[in-house]
């Protein structure tokens, strides 16, 4: 069990998930709570998700509870953290364009299918996105190399396009940015909107205004508190994030039909 230091880059179980043919492999990225990284995890090689591994789960806060959702899972996930101003701070003359392909560096070691992020409150710029595509190089300068990595990660280029996908509690167009659902409750409240609801989509380079993948509306009454509100939403999110995850892993890595007769 290694602790997070400010900048390291470490895991919490140096044993990586084998790949298997046919096996799928998230990483989820976070910043909070996790409550909707524990429904992926809870979803694993389940129908809900069939053959599927989340292999690294990567906090830009060392407090995020979803690591130790993630550690203490049985088995437990690689974990990995690297938050933007320590890195800044430890690495004079980077900028946050260094910080974000470190960040994709880390992600790539993990050879994933499918990136989601799950709560996840740091902007990727387009060189994050563009080394996710495999069509920016991401030399590997040994900087913030996890205690486990070997050197054959040196240009971990993907050899498709790694979807990246995100977790967004409010209707497609609206309320894009963090504190969406406050901003949405105060909005209904004061008869701005007359309706909420969450999604899960693509992510470009623009904040929030990737295509989506599913939409939900989320009822609300008015006059009910926000408290009773966000849990109805989060148990919204909570399916919607483990569909949107499986329609996409179907999409870059189908399972054998014989597999999904199984699941
Ligand atoms: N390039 C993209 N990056 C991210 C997207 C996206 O669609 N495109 N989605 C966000 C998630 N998100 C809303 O769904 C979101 C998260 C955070 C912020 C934000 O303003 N972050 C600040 C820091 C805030 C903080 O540290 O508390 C920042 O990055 O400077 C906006 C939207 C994830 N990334
Ligand atoms: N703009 C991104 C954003 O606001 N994401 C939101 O952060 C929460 C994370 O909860 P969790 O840490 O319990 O999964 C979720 O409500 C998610 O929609």
């Amino acid at each position: 069990m290694s602790s997070h230091t400010d900048a390291d880059v470490q895991t919490t179980d140096p044993t990586p998930t084998p790949a298997t043919p046919s096996s799928r492999r998230l990483v989820v990225l976070i910043s909070g709570s996790g409550s909707n990284l524990q429904a992926l995890i809870d979803a694993q090689n389940t129908p809900a998700l069939p053959n599927t591994s989340i292999v690294l789960v990567l906090s830009n806060r060392k407090a995020a509870h979803g690591l130790v959702r993630a550690t203490t899972a049985s088995p437990p996930i690689p974990t990995a953290y690297l938050a933007l101003q320590p890195y800044l701070r430890s690495n004079p003359g980077k900028t946050r364009e260094d910080y974000d392909l470190e960040l994709a560096r880390i992600v790539l070691r993990a050879k994933p299918d499918v990136v989601v992020l799950a709560g996840w409150m740091h902007i990727v710029s387009e060189p994050f996105l563009e080394a996710l595509r495999g069509t920016r190089e991401v030399k590997d300068e040994g900087q913030g190399q996890d205690e486990s990595s070997s050197n054959n990660d040196e240009n971990p280029v993907p050899t498709n396009p790694i979807p990246v996908i995100n977790l967004h509690p409010a209707l497609p167009g609206q309320f894009d940015g963090a504190n969406a659902i406050q901003r949405g409750y105060e909005a209904f409240q004061r008869g701005e909107v007359d309706k909420l609801g969450v999604m899960v989509h693509r992510v470009v380079a623009e904040v929030d205004r990737g295509e989506p993948l599913i939409v939900r509306e989320v009822p609300i009454e008015k006059g009910e508190s926000l408290e009773v509100y966000e849990e109805r939403l989060h148990r919204v999110e909570w399916e919607i994030i483990v569909q949107a995850t499986k329609r996409v892993l179907d999409e870059v890595k189908p399972l054998p039909l014989e597999d999904t007769e199984n699941a």
